[in-house]
């Protein structure tokens, strides 16, 4: 009987694809109309992870009225979308590794505090979603990363023990959120630094999909 971990969770922005200067130039757009002069480091960093409900109040330093919440969100996501569209790819090594998972019994989720038609966007855009047997977004949880709902949402909705679970994510706030559900966290480098993904609690960091360190290769593949 395998004791490695049962399922694998995949973030999706920044992880699944690299794209992350899409959103912040997008999220750059947005405030330049709303007249904020924001520096980068905060989409960067600062918000990574985060729900637009979190997000939007804090760009504008106040609360946000709902209607206006869902104007400004999809001002910035079609934006989005418009400027990532033409430069849809999964991360490399993507496809091949989730091949592997599945084909190894891995049960496989994607939890992300995006809204869900930038997961379709990607998902389906991509042809990743058979993959995963659950998809967690911002609509199922009222608190994004650094807390671990949205993990804790798809170790539920697999049927996995949190323990059980390990966690691909590229931002400080997941790998807090993935190192507070319990989970094994692997920080990847797609924008954040090795030794800062390192410092919040990875476990392993990677570059992509395709050279994973060889000692957790092993403990995700042994037995199987
Ligand atoms: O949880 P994920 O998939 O990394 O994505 C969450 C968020 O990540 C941020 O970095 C983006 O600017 C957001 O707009 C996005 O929704």
């Amino acid at each position: 009987m395998s004791v490695g971990p049962a399922a694998v969770i995949f973030d999706l922005d920044g992880t699944l694809v690299d794209n992350l200067r899409f959103h912040v130039q997008a999220w750059g757009a947005l405030s330049r109309s709303l007249g904020l002069d924001v520096p980068v480091e905060r989409f960067e960093r600062e918000f990574n992870g985060w729900r637009n409900e979190e997000i939007i109040p804090a760009l504008l330093g106040r609360p946000v009225p709902p209607e206006e919440l869902v104007r400004l969100a999809e001002q910035k996501e079609s934006h989005y979308r418009a400027l990532y569209g033409p430069h849809l790819v999964p991360l490399r090594g993507a496809r091949e590794l989730l091949t592997r998972l599945r084909d190894a019994g891995l049960r496989l989720a994607v939890a992300s505090a995006g809204p869900r038609p930038n997961r379709a966007f990607v998902l389906d855009g991509l042809q990743l979603r058979p993959f995963f047997s659950h998809v967690v977004g911002a609509e199922d949880v009222t608190r994004g990363k650094p807390a671990p709902d949205l993990f804790l949402a798809a170790a539920r909705a697999l049927g996995v023990e949190p323990a059980a679970c390990v966690v691909f994510e590229d931002a400080v706030h997941g790998i807090h959120a993935a190192r507070a559900a319990g989970m094994i966290a692997v920080g990847v480098t797609t924008l954040t630094p090795a030794e800062l993904l390192r410092e919040a609690g990875a476990h392993w960091v990677t570059s992509d999909f395709a050279s994973l360190p060889g000692d957790f290769e092993q403990l995700l593949f042994s037995g199987r």
